[in-house]
This record gives structure tokens, sequence and C-alpha cells, in this order.
């Protein structure tokens, strides 16, 4: 019995592209030549220092600024048709809160305007704000406001999920339920991409991890790749006696030293040959510990780079 198979030649389509997207400010390149794609169920967290061009990044994307040049592509359309089409739910930083209605009343105007709305209830609940239903929105804690701010963009069964510093002003327990039910969204196939200052968040949220850097992308892969990518890794160590500030400073591979007391931690390109070059020094260090950067050292280094490259 023969089988037909069919060679699927699937062209999966991005969730979202962005191909060459530039945008300009007077003499401000907020965005410059990105290039883009995310896929159906990533996590995406976009991390940049101020003013990388985040926020930009996600108004492009949701439609509410217009690339000078190039293409952002969403669900394969432009951006207002599959935000029309109710395929993406956007909190935003700032996004001012009606005054003078109550938080359900602004919820269920969210629901009705979505295309596949959940129920009223439903969304309070997920939201973690039925308690406060009642209350009048401009009379919420920065924390209440930010998880209104969530339920308006989780009021429908959306595809794509767009948040630009979330759990700003949450507290830690908020914070953690807002990220479980984010998960939860993921795990569903939909695809979750924040704008963050929080790096422990990324790294423990993400699978995936963009940095922007003058509306650049400096690099694109899991936390554990961009923490290889930095190259650097920690190294410390106990002294004894008096130490010779000097000796160590002039240590190789060496991208920075800290010395407090007697423990000396140092961040080195090529850890093996620094901790081969301590042992030259004719020195004996106690509490020896060699690990990798962290994803803000990462971080760090890898913004830090760029910026003595182009100054
Ligand atoms: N409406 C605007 N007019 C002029 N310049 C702007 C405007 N919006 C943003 N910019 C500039 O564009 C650059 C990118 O800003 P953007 O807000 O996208 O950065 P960000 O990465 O979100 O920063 P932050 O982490 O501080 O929120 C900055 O230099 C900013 O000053």
């Amino acid at each position: 019995m023969g089988t037909m198979t069919t060679t699927a030649v699937t062209t999966e389509t991005p969730v979202v592209g962005f191909d060459q997207v530039s945008k300009v400010y007077g003499t401000v390149r907020a965005v410059d030549g990105l290039s883009l794609r995310l896929h159906p169920g990533e996590t995406v967290a976009l991390l940049g220092p101020n003013g990388a061009g985040k926020s930009t990044t996600l108004d492009l994307l949701l439609g509410l600024k217009h690339a000078d040049t190039g293409e952002v592509r969403v669900f394969g359309t432009s951006p207002r048709e599959a935000i029309v089409a109710g395929r993406v739910g956007a909190m935003l930083q700032s996004g001012g809160l009606m005054d003078e209605v109550t938080v359900e009343e602004l919820v269920r105007l969210a629901c009705n305007l979505h295309p596949k709305a959940y129920g009223v209830s439903d969304v309070l609940a997920r939201a973690g704000i039925t308690q406060i239903a009642d209350r009048k929105v401009n009379k919420l804690s920065g924390g209440q406001a930010q998880r209104v701010r969530f339920a308006l963009a989780t009021a429908g069964d959306s595809d794509l999920i767009v948040l630009d510093e979330p759990t700003t002003g949450m507290d830690v327990s908020a914070r953690q339920s807002f990220w479980a039910t984010m998960r939860e969204q993921a795990d569903q196939g939909r695809t979750v991409l924040f704008a963050t200052h929080y790096l422990e968040e990324a790294d423990a949220i993400a699978d995936r991890v963009l940095v922007l850097h003058r509306g650049r992308l400096l690099a694109d892969g899991t936390a554990a790749e961009i923490k290889a990518k930095a190259g650097a890794r920690r190294i410390s160590f106990d002294l004894d006696g008096d130490i010779d500030e000097t000796a160590l400073r002039g240590l190789p591979f060496l991208s920075s030293v800290d010395i407090s007391a007697q423990t000396v931690r140092i961040q080195s390109t090529d850890a093996d040959a620094t901790v081969h070059a301590v042992y030259g020094l004719g020195l004996y260090p106690r509490n020896l510990e060699v690990a990798g950067l962290g994803l803000e050292q990462a971080f760090v280094a890898i913004t830090a780079a760029e910026e003595a490259q182009q100054s």
C-alpha cells in the first residue's frame, strides 16, 4: 500500500515582520534599518537602554507611528488591519486611562470593541481586578492601573500580545501573577512581545531576547546566547595580606576589576588565561569562582562595547 506523502512547503507568515524599517525624529534615528521576524508562540523580550527605540518599535508595530522607510507587517497585513481583525492586544507604557469611568466600565468598553472578546468577568478575574471593578479609574494606584491596562490588552482572544514595560509599578506578587498569566497566554500558542528594563524578567520569561541600541538590533537570541555573546566571564577570589592593585590591573584579558577589602572581582574575556596569570603573579587566591555573566551584565557589556565602537 503506497502512502501519499506530500512535502509541505509551508512558508509560514511571520507574526511580525520588520523589513529595513527606519523612523527618524528630526536628527534622531529612533529606529534605524531594523529587520526582524517574530514567530507564533514565541515570548520575546525587547531590551535596550533609555532612548534605544523600544517604544518607537512597538508604536510602529501597532500602527501608531508610520515608518519613514521600510515595511512593517503584522500577520502578513498592515498593523492597522491586524488590529481591526482583533489579532493584536496591546498594553502601552503610559496609555492614559479614561477618567470618571469605573474599572468594569472601561473593561466592558474594551470587550465591546474586540472582535473576539472574552466575557467581562473573566477578563477582570484574569487581571486580578475583580475586587476593584467598581473603583473609578482615576483613583487607582500605579500598580492597579497597570493591571487594568493588562486587562485591556487581554480583553479578547488576540494572537499577539504587545506589552511596553508591563510590570513597572507592580509589587512582587502582582508581578508574579502577571507573568504566570502571560505564560498561560504563551502556552496557548500566542506570541508575546514585551519591552522591559527588568533584565531578570527577560531572563526568566523570554525564550528570545532582542537587544536594541540606537534603533538597531545588537543581539537576538536566547538569554543564554546573549550571555555567551558578551564573551566575558566573572572571576572572584580572596587574597590575604596587602593587595598589589597595580599588578592585578595589569592582568591579561580584563574588562573590569573591582577590589573591596580582601575580595577581588574581575571580568575577563579569557577567564582561563586570566586565572593562569593570577597564579603567575605568585598569588594564592582563595574561594576562587569563575562564572558566566548574568543577563544584566551581558547587556551592559554588549551595549558598552557598541558605545565604545561608535565614539
Ligand atoms: N515624538 C518624538 N519626537 C522626537 N523624538 C522622539 C519622539 N519619540 C521618541 N523620540 C526619540 O527617539 C529615540 C527613541 O525613543 P523611544 O521612546 O523609542 O526609546 P525607548 O527605548 O522606548 O526608551 P525608554 O527606555 O526610555 O522608554 C529617543 O532618542 C527619543 O528621544
